[in-house]
């Protein structure tokens, strides 16, 4: 526990849609090389923490941030900041898969093509290393110039996540990654996050309580209070989280009682 190092630093953070505060008051670190979970019921603003940590919650249109998300020593929501650069830096995997409408190599690459020029020999051994990495090399190494959308739900995901992998964040985000796949799929893309770990970190949203303990180190459970606005209950190793929750809520929820 003590060699513990944040990689994101969220200070006292709130987030409103319009005028509508949806999360309040967060407060939490997430370690490096640990895979945090973000657990809680319908509507308690899981989704929109996550995407305040590269602040693709911005894209929602009319939002507003209090609070301070550090990454790196910078406020992320610092007006200096390269949104370009910091969305390379901490990527994000998305509940349904999301392949571009090209080929399976094309999509891996494209994260690349875009940021700066390289060889084409570099580009093939980026797109490699990221498909092995997402374990999803032996099944289309053969059909790299095929379209990414003949490929299964489960590929897709994992594609996707290869594509996350090929600009080599230091991030990973993952919003109910699984909750469009069949368990087959899902335990492939849980072995990946165990085996991602070693190289990033990440956090991830699931509704799915089995498979925060299956995959995550910590977790953080968020609730509504009585107006309905998200914030964080309780924050702590995966197994004490679980296993002694400190709060009545949490020890609630992860009993299966609400949510
Ligand atoms: N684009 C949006 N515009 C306005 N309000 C939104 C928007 N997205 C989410 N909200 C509201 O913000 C609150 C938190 O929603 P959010 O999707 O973050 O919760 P969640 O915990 O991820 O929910 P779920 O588990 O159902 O996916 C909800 O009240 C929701 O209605």
């Amino acid at each position: 526990m003590s060699n513990l190092i944040p990689a994101i630093k969220v200070k006292n953070l709130s987030f409103y849609y319009s005028k509508s505060k949806a999360i309040e008051g967060i407060s939490m670190d997430i370690y490096q090389n640990q895979v945090t979970a973000i657990i809680g019921p319908s509507g308690c603003g899981k989704s929109t923490f996550i995407k305040t940590l590269n602040r693709i919650s911005e894209l929602e249109g009319s939002v507003k941030v209090e609070g301070s998300v550090e990454f790196l020593g910078q406020n992320i929501y610092n007006s200096r900041i390269n949104l370009n650069q910091l969305r390379r830096q901490i990527g994000m995997v998305f509940q349904k898969p999301n392949p571009f409408s090209m080929s399976i190599y094309e999509n891996v690459a494209y994260g690349m093509r875009i940021s700066r020029r390289r060889s084409p020999t570099e580009l093939d051994e980026i797109v490699e290393s990221a498909l092995k990495d997402a374990a999803l090399w032996d099944e289309v190494k053969d059909k790299l110039n095929k379209s990414a959308l003949g490929l299964s739900g489960g590929q897709q995901q994992r594609l996707c996540i290869a594509r996350a992998l090929a600009v080599k964040p230091k991030i990973l985000l993952m919003d109910e990654p699984c909750s469009a796949l069949d368990p087959i799929a899902t335990m492939k893309v849980e072995e990946l996050i165990h085996s991602l770990r070693s190289q990033l970190t990440i956090a991830i949203v699931t509704h799915n309580m089995q498979q925060a303990t299956r995959v995550s180190d910590f977790t953080a459970f968020f609730s509504t209070d009585e107006s309905r606005i998200g914030q964080m209950v309780e924050f702590g190793t995966t197994e004490q989280i679980f296993n002694n929750p400190l709060d009545s809520r949490t020890r609630d929820y992860v009993s299966g009682r609400f949510g």
